[in-house]
Formats: C-alpha cells, structure tokens, sequence
C-alpha cells in the first residue's frame, strides 16, 4: 500500500527580522503565501528508512540527501516516536521546489510525509499534534501544512490565517546554487538591524485584494544579507524590474526571485521576455494555493 501527498511552495510577502533571540532564532512577523510549485511525496511500509528522490521538469536535485540527514526520515522519526510505535517507511519525493531556493521545499516535504505517514498507518495525529511536530522539524514546515495565505510570528512556526481577497500571479527565477538559510541570517546579524517594519501594509493589501497596494508593501529584511552574500543577484532583481513586473522580491532567505505581475497573461509573457534574455529556467506560480492534500491512495 502507498499514500501519495502534495506539497506546495512558500514565499514570504513580509519578512520582518528581529535581533536573534537567546535560543538563537529570530523573531519573525511573516505573511506566508503557498505558491503553486509542489513536490509530491509517496510512502511505503518498508523494513527500514530509505529515501528517493526525481526530478519534476528540469528542477536540480542533485543537493537533496538521500541517507537519514533528509528531513523526511526526520519527520517520520518524529512522528512514529510520538506514537511510541517502530516502524519505518520508504519515502519517494518528486521535487518541483528548487533546492535550497528559500521556497521551503525541505519543509513542504516534512509536513506531506507526516500527513502521508498518518494516513498509510491510519494513526489519526491530531491537527494540533501536527503542528506541534512540524514546529520541531523547522520554523516553515507549519505553514506547509496549513497553506493559503498566514501571518506567521515566533520564529514562524506560529501560523494563523488572514483573509485573502486575492489571486496573485508570479514570475518565478531560481538559481543555480543555493543559499544557507542559516548563513543568510548570520549575515543579516552582520548588518546594522534594520527598522522595524511591521507587516500591517502587506495584510491590508491582501485582504483588499488592492494589487498596487500588495505591490508597493512587498518587503523582506533577508534581501539585505542575501545580496551581501552573492552580490550577483542584483542583476536579476534589476533585470525583473526592467522587464516590467509589479514589484520584485527575494523569496525567503533566497536566493529565488519573484516578480509579482497583474495576471497569468502578463506571467506567461515577462516569462518569455526573460527566456529570451538568457535566463535558463523561468517558471510561472500563482497563490494561494492549499497546503498539504492527499493526491493518491493504493
Ligand atoms: C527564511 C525562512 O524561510 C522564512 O520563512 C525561515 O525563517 C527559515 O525557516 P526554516 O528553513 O524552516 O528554518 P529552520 O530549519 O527552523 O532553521 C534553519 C536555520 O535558520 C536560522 N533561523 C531560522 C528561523 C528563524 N526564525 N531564525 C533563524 O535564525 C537558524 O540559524 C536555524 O539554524
Ligand atoms: N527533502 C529535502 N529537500 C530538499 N533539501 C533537503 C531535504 N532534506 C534535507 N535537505 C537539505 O536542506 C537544505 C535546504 O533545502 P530546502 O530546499 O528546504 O531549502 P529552502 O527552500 O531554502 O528552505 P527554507 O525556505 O525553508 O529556508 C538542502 O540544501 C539540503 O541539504
């Protein structure tokens, strides 16, 4: 028997950093959007933990581990511990997050694997239960279970939904080499802390469904840091300034790109313009979209 569950992708609207916390977290005010970028991943009963991983398109997974370091096996270690139970499982990802891109796509599929897990050993894990055990795997693996549109604070693992009045469209430019999350915080603490801006613009906007409201209050205080450590992605966020998006925006810790744009026609079409730039890979996401759903059961 095997229990399939997608996945979406995050991207932070409004991230606003605080100065390191004693545990060594930042504080966060987040306003997490689900993109329609998705990894599914399928579960088997098995003798022990083993770990698969595909490309969907031409997505590299060459940076995905595939021994016990992947954050999968964690969450089924975690999940099966609650249970006081011992069983192993094995988890095939199919990836169309890009790797260590600052969309979450570890953390998407932490939280698919704990809902596919529950359902093939039918342990009916509590929804507070979930949450609880994704916040141990990592701040973003709550919000991929929950999806839509949430304001996340704490170190964001404490997730709510706001009201969204929107469909946002997005031009996405990953790149080639990733970006530590941790080392991009490390350079952040490097920095002068920046103003604080709250994310009251951002949840204004969206509940509106006001584009050129969302446009203006898009804002991220890792864009700082990441440009610090490859100064070279400012050459994208200027080539999709000129290639006439709304507003541009580093996704998370980077280094992804975003160019919010007015409808999937206009997507479809800076797409191609950035194509024919030189870009190799350009993809096309809008949000929100749910959060972990169950895509097969055999
Ligand atoms: C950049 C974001 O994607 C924005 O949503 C997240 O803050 C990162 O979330 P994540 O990858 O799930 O992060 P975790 O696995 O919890 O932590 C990875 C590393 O990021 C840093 N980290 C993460 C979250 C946070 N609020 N403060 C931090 O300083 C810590 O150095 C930590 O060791
Ligand atoms: N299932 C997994 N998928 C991708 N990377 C994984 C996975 N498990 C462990 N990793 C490791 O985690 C690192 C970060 O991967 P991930 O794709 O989650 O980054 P990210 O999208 O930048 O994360 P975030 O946006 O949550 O900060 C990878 O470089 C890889 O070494």
């Amino acid at each position: 028997m095997s229990v399939t569950v997608r996945a979406p992708a995050k991207i932070n609207l409004h991230l606003g950093v605080g100065a390191k916390r004693e545990d060594g977290y930042h504080p966060l005010d987040t306003v997490y959007l689900a993109v329609s970028l998705y990894d599914d991943v399928t579960v088997s009963t098995s003798a022990v933990w083993s770990v698969d991983v595909s490309p969907i398109g031409d997505v590299d997974v060459s940076g995905v581990p595939l021994d016990d370091s992947n954050i999968v096996v964690k969450a089924g270690r975690l999940l099966t511990a609650h249970h006081g139970i011992e069983r192993a499982a094995a988890i095939g990802i199919s990836k169309g997050i890009p790797v260590a891109g600052g969309m979450a796509g570890g953390s998407a599929d932490a939280a698919a694997t704990l809902v596919a897990l529950d359902r093939l050993w039918d342990l009916q894990t509590s929804d507070d239960d979930l949450l609880a055990i994704a916040a141990q795997l990592g701040s973003d693996v709550p919000f991929s279970l929950l999806g839509g549109t949430a304001h996340g604070t704490g170190r964001g693992e404490l997730v709510e939904q706001v009201p969204d009045a929107g469909t946002w469209w997005w031009v996405v430019v990953p790149n080639d080499e990733g970006l530590s999350t941790s080392a991009v915080y490390r350079a952040f603490d490097a920095l002068p802390t920046p103003a604080a801006v709250g994310s009251g613009a951002v949840l204004a906007a969206l509940a509106g469904g006001d584009l050129d409201a969302l446009a203006d209050a898009l804002h991220n205080d890792l864009e700082a840091p990441a440009l610090e450590l490859r100064p070279a992605l400012r050459e994208t966020a200027d080539d999709l300034v000129g290639s006439g998006v709304r507003a541009r925006l580093l996704s998370g810790s980077g280094p992804t790109y975003l160019g919010l744009v007015a409808d999937q026609d206009s997507a479809h079409h800076i797409r191609e313009a950035l194509l024919d730039q030189g870009y190799e890979r350009v993809v096309v996401a809008t949000g929100p979209v749910a959060g972990v759903h169950l895509v097969d059961y055999a």
